[in-house]
């Protein structure tokens, strides 16, 4: 069958070559130039491992364009995987759906089903559909459905591949049959709902996983209070198949560019609607007071963090991607700065990424923040070089590449043998025995 796809960032690209790996003639609509031009070239523009490969693999199917137009002539369905980024008043920015909805509008020849892609709040396709028929010619049929996507960044394919679930949000049997013949060769169980359920779905998911994130960090504080250790406290809880044992690992809280932005949305759209969602709310302040405690280890530790210099392992908001949008990273880093210490970083994917950034003109907010926060970091490209002389190294994504480092050699480097782990990767009692001065996290 053919489908259209518009924006090519994780969703858009995953969803695109999943497509076209499922048999389907996918046509992919970009109109950031510099990725346009990467992708044309067979080129994915970032890292998901295993993406690259099976982008080559299906490339006979698989075309990319920067115009809407051939869009809507191509596909009768028409996936919208634009970004919905939160806005400075925790709202999401629906500038980039409702611009695509005007342009696939101006060129509705005949019936469409566009598909919301994107996270977006419930009502949205009700927008979305007022949008189309105020700008598409008189009389033209058109039908918008949800069909929210729950993957994962550095697993993408693994999750698009086999999904727990998958959700059409769809206004009619014909929708739904359009959304039926494309997802045919899955066999994940199939949840066939209303628009308004589908868009909560999204929602109600993503803000469930944060508040399990932000409960086992408010019981790690307990624990550590308390002299409780929360790896084990996590398995005692984890192991009851009504909690289950997933999205139970403290740390130095969640970041990424959905759940800090979705638990936000959540709660907007919850009070537009009359409802006082405190619940989410605490979840979120949670999050926040986790990287604030991170920060007040470093400095207990360190005492004077002025001219000290702090190594740090990982950038990207978590392992096998080098996304940094919501990183925890980015918030350590600059309150560090702010305290004057000189920071050294490593990630095995980030640096690269990061200094494309640097290099780039700063053309939104996420690329300008980014810029600024590096200012001034030494951004390393091997992990024993970057703790050359530190008084301290931070963890903060845990890549398999530091699950068993070489620590004598990181010893005799190191100017203070301290390491503060925000992602409970190592023993202990292993790094005392080996001399290091180690803390973690509700342990
Ligand atoms: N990143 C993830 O793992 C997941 C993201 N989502 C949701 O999917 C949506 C997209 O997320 P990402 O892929 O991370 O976003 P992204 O920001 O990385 O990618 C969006 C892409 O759309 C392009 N774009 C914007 N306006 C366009 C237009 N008018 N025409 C053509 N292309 C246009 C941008 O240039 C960009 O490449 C968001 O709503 C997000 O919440 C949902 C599940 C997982
Ligand atoms: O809507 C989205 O964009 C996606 O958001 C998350 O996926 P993602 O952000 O890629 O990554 P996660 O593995 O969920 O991790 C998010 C953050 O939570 C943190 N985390 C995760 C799990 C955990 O136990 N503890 C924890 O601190 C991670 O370090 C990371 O910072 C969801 O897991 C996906 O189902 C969803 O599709």
């Amino acid at each position: 069958m053919k489908v259209s796809i518009v924006g090519t960032g994780y969703v858009g690209l995953v969803t695109g070559v999943l497509f076209a790996d499922k048999g389907h003639d996918v046509l992919c609509i970009e109109n950031n130039r510099h990725k346009l031009q990467k992708l044309q070239n067979g080129q994915v523009p970032f890292y998901e491992p295993g993406l690259q490969e099976l982008m080559t693999k299906n490339k006979s199917r698989l075309r990319f364009s920067d115009s809407i137009e051939e869009g809507v002539k191509h596909a009768k369905a028409i996936f919208v995987a634009v970004g919905t980024p939160a806005l400075a008043s925790g709202e999401p920015d629906m500038t980039y759906i409702e611009r695509v909805a005007m342009e696939i509008a101006q060129y509705l020849d005949g019936y469409r089903l566009i598909v919301e892609k994107s996270t977006v709040p419930v009502h949205t396709s009700e927008k979305i559909h007022e949008t189309i028929k105020r700008f598409a010619p008189q009389g033209v049929e058109f039908e918008v459905a949800s069909n929210p996507e729950f993957l994962r960044e550095g697993q993408a394919l693994e999750d698009a591949f086999n999904p727990d679930r998958i959700v059409f949000g769809v206004p009619s049997v014909k929708a739904e049959k359009i959304l039926s013949e494309i997802y045919k060769d899955f066999s994940a169980p199939l949840i066939v709902t209303n628009v308004n359920s589908a868009e909560i779905i999204k929602h109600a998911a993503n803000s469930f996983l944060a508040m399990k994130i932000s409960y086992i960090n408010a019981v790690a504080s307990i624990c550590e209070l308390s002299g409780a250790n929360i790896e084990e406290v996590a398995k005692g809880i984890g192991l009851d198949r009504r909690i289950g044992e997933h999205f139970l690992r403290a740390g130095v809280g969640y970041g990424g560019s959905c759940f800090p932005k979705d638990v936000d949305a959540f709660v907007n759209i919850s009070r537009e609607l009359g409802y006082d969602f405190a619940l989410l709310e605490e979840v979120q302040k949670i999050n926040h007071r986790q990287k604030k405690r991170f920060l007040k280890k470093i400095k207990e530790t360190l005492w004077v963090v002025k001219n000290k210099t702090i190594a740090i392992w990982g950038l990207s908001f978590k392992p096998n991607t080098d996304d940094m949008r919501e990183a925890p990273a980015l918030d350590v880093i600059n309150e560090l700065k702010r305290e004057q210490a000189k920071i050294k970083i490593y990630d095995p994917q980030a640096i690269q990424k990061a200094n494309e950034i640097l290099q780039m003109p700063a053309i939104d907010n996420h690329t300008q923040h980014l810029q600024q926060t590096l200012q001034d970091v030494e951004l390393c490209s091997c992990a024993y070089d970057v703790v050359t002389d530190v008084d301290c190294l931070l963890i903060l994504t845990e890549w398999a590449e530091f699950d068993s480092p070489d620590w004598e050699v990181i010893k005799q480097k190191m100017k203070q043998k301290i390491v503060i782990d925000g992602r409970n990767m190592y023993d202990p009692k292993k790094m005392e025995q080996l001399g290091f001065i180690y803390k973690s996290v509700g342990r």
